[in-house]
């Protein structure tokens, strides 16, 4: 649920105003209505702003509320200073929302204040049409879950577990620059807390844990690189994660893994995915977002598409292009979240197709990696890069796709097959996607989420680029 903040703008003439008033203020009762419905609080100005004080009076009273975003209703022509004064007094996300009606010029009410926003590079959101109507209302909450978002982000806490893995330079982000962006700090944690608390998690709850995985997902014990002690040890590892989530107040999260843990102690494979998931071995639970060896932009990536969905985010290296298909295997070296195995609300039903094998020549330490196919269902991929030093959004639409048993397979066996694999259609060239997309790692959810991370991208000072389409 997000606070939404409501002020009508109207006309400076009182003889005008007077005659308006009623139409402008059910125009307002009829947006709040809306909203409400759609399950937001409204913060409505007590007064419509008829005057230059009371645009900026009215704006300051929605403004102590804090709302998540504001929109000024324009459903009658409008004097734009009330416009420019109101701005002034709302320091959060603005959408201007006007009628499209023959008699009441809310729409040139709109543009005028729209440029004179425009002209002083005060970022704003536009929605015009009838908000009974439903697809002006869903281009409306575009704008309240983007601004979710970027209010979501501000003021959270990234732990990044580890440093800089195998020389990634795309994986490591600059801190002044996230708080300065996106208002974001970042907790820096050694993965030795990890090693040592995950030897504090008592045994009833390490077995639990791996019992709940033999009898829900598919486990492939080696004796070698997969026993059912490292096993535990994973699930050591992912309590040992979620104590220092709890200690240190993090909002999302990142775990190098590669090489220490990986070649030393174990991978983090179990503990990134059950994080991810909107479940563990103990029941339901909050999704938190972790992002595999500790890639920071990914984690960021993730988090504004997690406030925008509300839904488990995928992390995956874009690992294999099949030209035969035009198919991207989006694998990740060792995990994804199982939610996205059936994306079920029970957990039994992704477990189901699940299957923990032993880790791969890569990973010396061993444990299980978490193999699964995606379901298949249409995405929004997307993923921050830098370019210069300055942040863009690089945004893709397309399809997990599935093939049945036997050619899934097929296709999974030509890279790592232990691994789980997303195998996905992008409305994307490959030559162009190759040849643009800044990062090893790509991000994704079920749905159609481009406008929002336009907005977010909009709110936040951050190229947006549409790759493809
Ligand atoms: C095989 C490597 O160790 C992998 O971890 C590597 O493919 C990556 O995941 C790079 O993002």
């Amino acid at each position: 649920m997000a606070r939404i903040g409501l002020l009508t703008i109207s006309d400076g003439r009182d003889f005008v105003h007077r005659d308006i008033a009623d139409w402008a203020r059910s125009s307002e009762d009829a947006i709040a209505a809306a909203l409400e419905g759609a399950g937001h609080e409204v913060v409505r100005a007590p007064e419509l702003v008829s005057s230059n004080a009371l645009a900026s009076s009215q704006a300051r009273l929605v403004a102590e509320a804090r709302p998540d975003l504001t929109v000024f209703n324009y459903s009658v022509w409008a004097f734009p200073h009330f416009s420019m004064l109101a701005a002034d007094a709302t320091p959060g996300p603005l959408v201007l929302l006007s009628n499209i009606d023959p008699v009441q010029p809310g729409m040139v009410g709109m543009l005028a204040a729209g440029g004179s926003l425009d002209q002083i590079g005060r970022v704003h959101g536009r929605v015009w049409g009838d908000v009974a109507d439903p697809a002006t209302l869903e281009r409306l909450l575009v704008h309240v879950r983007a601004a979710q978002a970027v209010g979501g982000l501000r003021g959270s806490t990234f732990g990044r577990f580890g440093g800089r893995p195998m020389g990634m330079y795309t994986a490591v982000a600059n801190t002044d620059q996230w708080l300065s962006t996106f208002g974001v700090d970042v907790e820096e944690i050694d993965q030795w807390e990890i090693v040592r608390r995950s030897e504090l998690v008592p045994d009833s709850r390490a077995r639990a844990g791996r019992e709940w995985l033999e009898k829900h997902a598919n486990v492939h014990y080696d004796g070698k690189q997969l026993t059912p002690e490292l096993l535990e040890r994973q699930i050591r590892s992912y309590h040992a994660v979620r104590e220092l989530i709890d200690e240190w107040n993090l909002d999302f999260s990142g775990i190098k893994g590669q090489p220490e843990l990986t070649t030393h102690f174990t991978t983090m494979d179990i503990t990134e995915a059950f994080l991810n998931d909107p479940y563990d071995w103990e029941g339901p639970k909050p999704t938190h977002v972790t992002a595999t060896e500790s890639d920071m932009d990914a984690a960021l990536t993730m988090q504004i598409l997690k406030l925008i969905s509300g839904d488990p985010v995928l992390f995956a290296d874009v690992r294999h292009y099949h030209a035969d298909r035009d198919i991207w295997d989006m694998a990740n070296s060792g995990q994804h979240a199982t939610w996205y195995a059936a994306r079920s609300d029970d957990p039994a039903e992704n477990l189901r197709r699940v299957h923990l094998y032993p880790e791969v020549f890569f990973f010396p330490a061993g444990g299980a990696s978490v193999h699964h196919i995606a379901a298949p269902g249409d995405m929004t991929l997307a993923r921050l890069t830098r370019h210069s030093g300055r942040y863009r959004m690089q945004v893709v639409r397309g399809a997990f796709e599935d093939y049945g048993d036997e050619v899934n397979e097929q296709l999974a066996r030509q890279s790592t097959f232990e691994w789980p694999h997303a195998f996905t259609r992008m409305d994307v060239p490959a030559d162009e996607f190759l040849s643009r997309f800044g990062a090893n790692h790509i991000h994704a959810v079920p749905g159609d989420y481009v406008a929002e991370l336009e907005q977010v991208c909009r709110q936040l000072d951050v190229d947006f680029q549409r790759l493809g389409g």
